[in-house]
């Protein structure tokens, strides 16, 4: 039988401060979310959220740069800011129902010139505004900029988010689901374990498979009764090559990653560790998100 088509992708929020970026994540992720953001992050895009549903995953990222028009920013962080709008599948360009449109968020749609993926004008709060103001309120923004759509939302009160939801599903690529469906919930220590055994990996096998890995942690449980945490992970090359060279002569390769990375894990977690090691092969895993530093993976800085 034919499996039903999975969407996914990756989705930019950007928005003056305020607008309601975090209520919006908040009311389509659930609560728990937070604990994802709180962590320290020193990779460019910040996760924000990832909803997961039956036929489609969303992965909300913040864009660092794009949201403090007031500072003089350096052609760095202007450069690496747009470079993160190429590369996610939509962007979600937030804006308040009860503000008249500003130099913030007229700096905004200037950078989104310089992009071609699709842009949404998510108008927030409109349960402050009466509907009659809405129309007049399009206007001011319907000239500066070709939105594919326009939606109007509350995100404190929900009004109008599935339907948002739906749209943006509408616009994502078929693809896979990224991030096990509790992922964000429970374990943000998924990521920086995901990192740990990446640096391993690549420490180990130098410039013979540059960049192009990914770590995805599969399964994270603490065996009963045992003080033993079990994490299972894979990870993710482009071609056949890699997967012969992460692997090793007679698994020599993966067997001292996963020493290595299990030594560093069990610090971080304060606990032993059983470490369970795949390696897959999935084309233009690296096309798709080598931008998107986040996941648990990032491109060197340098
Ligand atoms: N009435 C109403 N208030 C909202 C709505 N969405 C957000 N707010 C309020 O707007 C304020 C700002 O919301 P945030 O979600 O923190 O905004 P943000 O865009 O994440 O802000 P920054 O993190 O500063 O960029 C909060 O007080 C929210 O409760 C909405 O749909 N209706």
């Amino acid at each position: 039988m034919e499996q039903p088509t999975y969407k996914s992708g990756f989705i930019s929020i950007i928005g003056r401060p305020n607008v309601g970026k975090s209520t919006f994540i908040n009311q389509v992720v659930g609560q728990k979310i937070a604990i994802m953001s709180d962590k320290p992050q020193t990779t460019r895009n910040k996760i924000q959220g990832v909803y997961t549903a039956d036929d489609a995953q969303m992965i909300f990222i913040d864009t660092p740069g794009i949201h403090k028009p007031k500072h003089k920013l350096g052609d760095f962080m202007v450069k690496s800011a747009t470079d993160t709008l190429k590369e996610v599948d939509l962007i979600l360009f937030m804006v308040n129902a009860e503000e008249k449109r500003g130099r913030g968020d007229e700096y905004i749609i200037e950078l989104l010139k310089h992009v071609r993926t699709p842009v949404f004008l998510v108008i927030n709060k409109i349960d402050l505004v009466h509907p009659d103001d809405l129309l007049a309120f399009i206007e001011q923004y319907k000239d500066l900029y070709p939105f594919r759509e326009v939606v109007p939302i509350s995100a404190l009160g929900g009004n109008n988010v599935s339907r948002l939801l739906d749209t943006i599903k509408a616009y994502l690529p078929e693809g896979p689901q990224y991030y096990p469906a509790d992922q964000v919930t429970d374990h943000p220590e998924r990521f920086i374990i995901s990192e740990l055994i990446r640096e391993k990996a690549l420490q180990l096998t130098r410039e013979e498979v540059p960049h192009s890995i990914a770590v995805v942690i599969e399964k994270m449980e603490r065996e009963e009764n045992k003080d033993v945490i079990h994490v299972m992970a894979t990870i993710v090359v482009e071609r056949p090559s890699q997967k012969g060279i992460i692997i090793g002569r007679q698994g020599s390769m993966l067997k001292e990653i996963g020493k290595r990375a299990r030594a560093d894990i069990e610090n971080l977690l304060g606990s032993q560790v059983y470490l369970e090691l795949w390696v897959k092969v999935q084309k233009d895993w690296r096309n798709k998100i080598s931008q998107l530093r986040d996941f648990g993976f990032r491109e060197d800085e340098y």
